[in-house]
């Protein structure tokens, strides 16, 4: 079977800035893939090539067997999308625009069990303007899956979120895991790699410098010694 996600020698540029030069990877059904690496190092912009938000000027990347950039509304239901800056409507209260998403899905995820996962309910007539970040990115993760997506992309999905949120969004991750969904998440967070991930990407300066299970990556050290040794000259 075709990995959920390729990802193949993808480069991307901004005018002169090089964000991704060369990078290779592959995510797994039923599987939590974290992307690790300084700001800046490329991650926002692959996990947005694959979302299909932005168009590679080389290599190649499938999601599900399709070309994210020309793919139709029939692959983008099947795939669930959390980006760093929420893109929430600001006016809108929080479970009415859950609902509202959830209404555009053939077989969404049931709804009240997500909200009250995520601890939603809580604040569900608060606009979202009003909301403080932690529950605003609570918000933006149930949005990624309320369509019940057979793959996610997860943008720093618990920085930000107190221990108790964080341990909610771990939890609701790895179910997402298990149920067969490859989950694909950016963090700075070793713990979070750590704790949850079965597969690792580390980027720096635009190109995968490791990637494979915990054990591969580390060979038996610390991930944090051993991210510091992958990534040093990019930081330079
Ligand atoms: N729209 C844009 N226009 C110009 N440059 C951009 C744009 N988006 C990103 N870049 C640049 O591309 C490079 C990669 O940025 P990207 O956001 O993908 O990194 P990142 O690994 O997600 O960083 P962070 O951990 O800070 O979120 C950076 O040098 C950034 O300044």
């Amino acid at each position: 079977m075709p990995p959920a996600v390729l990802v193949s020698g993808l480069a991307k540029r901004y005018g002169g800035v090089v964000a991704l030069d060369g990078a290779s990877w592959q995510a797994e059904l039923g599987s939590v893939t974290a992307v690790l690496g300084p700001n800046g190092a490329g991650k926002t912009t692959m996990v947005e090539c694959c979302e299909g938000l932005r168009r590679p000027d080389g290599g190649q990347v499938r999601v599900l067997g399709t070309d994210p950039w020309n793919a139709g509304p029939a692959h983008r239901a099947r795939v669930g999308v959390m980006l760093q800056d929420g893109g929430l409507p600001a006016s809108a209260r929080p479970v009415r625009l859950l609902r509202h998403l959830s209404s555009m899905y053939a077989a969404p995820a049931p709804l009240l069990p997500l909200v009250e996962r995520l601890g939603i309910d809580e604040f569900a007539g608060t606009s979202v303007r009003r909301l403080s970040g932690g529950q605003r990115q609570r918000v933006a993760l149930a949005a990624a899956l309320v369509g019940r997506p057979e793959v996610a992309f997860l943008d720093e999905p618990s920085a930000g979120l107190d221990p108790h949120a964080r341990l909610d969004v771990w939890e609701l991750v790895r179910s997402l895991a298990d149920d067969g969904a490859a989950v694909v998440l950016t963090t700075h967070s070793f713990e979070e790699a750590e704790r949850l991930a079965d597969h690792l990407v580390v980027v720096a300066a635009g190109a995968v410098v490791a990637q494979g299970s915990l054990a591969d990556v580390t060979g038996g050290d610390r991930l944090e010694d051993r991210y510091f040794a992958l990534t040093r000259k990019s930081v330079a």
